[in-house]
């Protein structure tokens, strides 16, 4: 029965949809980095939006989420804890050129923090994606990276750490597309001394939702 149905659909196609001897020789090959995947896509030969989420599907069947277009990172959320943001990882991906090592959030961090170093300059990493898509975790991922790799280890840096989960508290709720959604914009300022150590933050908050005190649609919820 499937092969009949297959049949009949393929018979009933317009005849704008056939693939005419002249069409098919315009079908050209695909790019042979479209079909192991690259990890920076600066360097596909397919440039298309094809091209991109095939290689991003590529990566993400071998559960590799982060992948390079030139200096921007792009990550799928795994919705699973994956084993790569260790001790380990902080120490592989500090003071690495970015593309000296496989793309990781901790790159971009480690990138931030080392040409503030270099350059005396404020460095800024703008976050953005759709709900659900892992702003919030990776924005973690790099407090976490730049309070190791800033040495002191003090009440500082776990104070930044800690303020999250307050904030969260009260700013975050659940929503349909997910359970732990910011419903604020967050501007987050990390303040380091001359020899590196984060010596201070400021967390500035913008368009919190405050309808949802209110009101929820169905399946969402109050903030936490
Ligand atoms: N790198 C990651 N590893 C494992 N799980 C992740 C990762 N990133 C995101 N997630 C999962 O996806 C969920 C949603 O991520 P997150 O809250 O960061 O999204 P968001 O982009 O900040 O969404 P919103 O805009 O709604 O606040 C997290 O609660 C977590 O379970």
């Amino acid at each position: 029965f499937v092969f009949f149905s297959q049949c009949v659909s393929l018979v009933t196609l317009s005849q704008e949809h056939w693939i005419s001897p002249q069409n098919a020789t315009n079908i050209k090959p695909m790019h042979p980095t479209s079909i192991h995947g690259v990890e920076d896509m600066i360097r596909l030969g397919d440039l298309n939006e094809a091209g991109i989420l095939r290689n991003l599907l590529i990566r993400y069947n071998e559960r590799v989420i982060y992948t390079y277009t030139g200096s921007i990172l792009v990550a799928v959320n795994p919705y699973q804890v994956l084993p790569i943001y260790t001790a380990e990882h902080i120490r592989l991906y500090t003071n690495k050129k970015i593309g000296e090592m496989p793309p990781h959030i901790f790159a971009i961090a480690d990138n931030c923090y080392f040409n503030m170093q270099r350059t005396n300059k404020d460095q800024c990493c703008i976050i953005s994606g759709e709900s659900g898509a892992g702003k919030t975790e990776s924005t973690k991922l790099i407090l976490q990276f730049l309070a190791a790799i800033s040495g002191q280890h003090s009440w500082i840096e776990q104070q930044v750490l800690e303020a999250t989960p307050i904030l969260e508290a009260f700013g975050n709720a659940k929503t349909i597309r997910n359970d732990n959604s910011s419903r604020f914009g967050k501007y987050i300022d990390i303040y380091f001394n001359k020899r590196g150590a984060i010596e201070g933050a400021r967390i500035e908050q913008y368009l919190l939702e405050k309808s949802r005190v209110c009101r929820q649609v169905r399946g969402d919820r109050i903030f936490h």
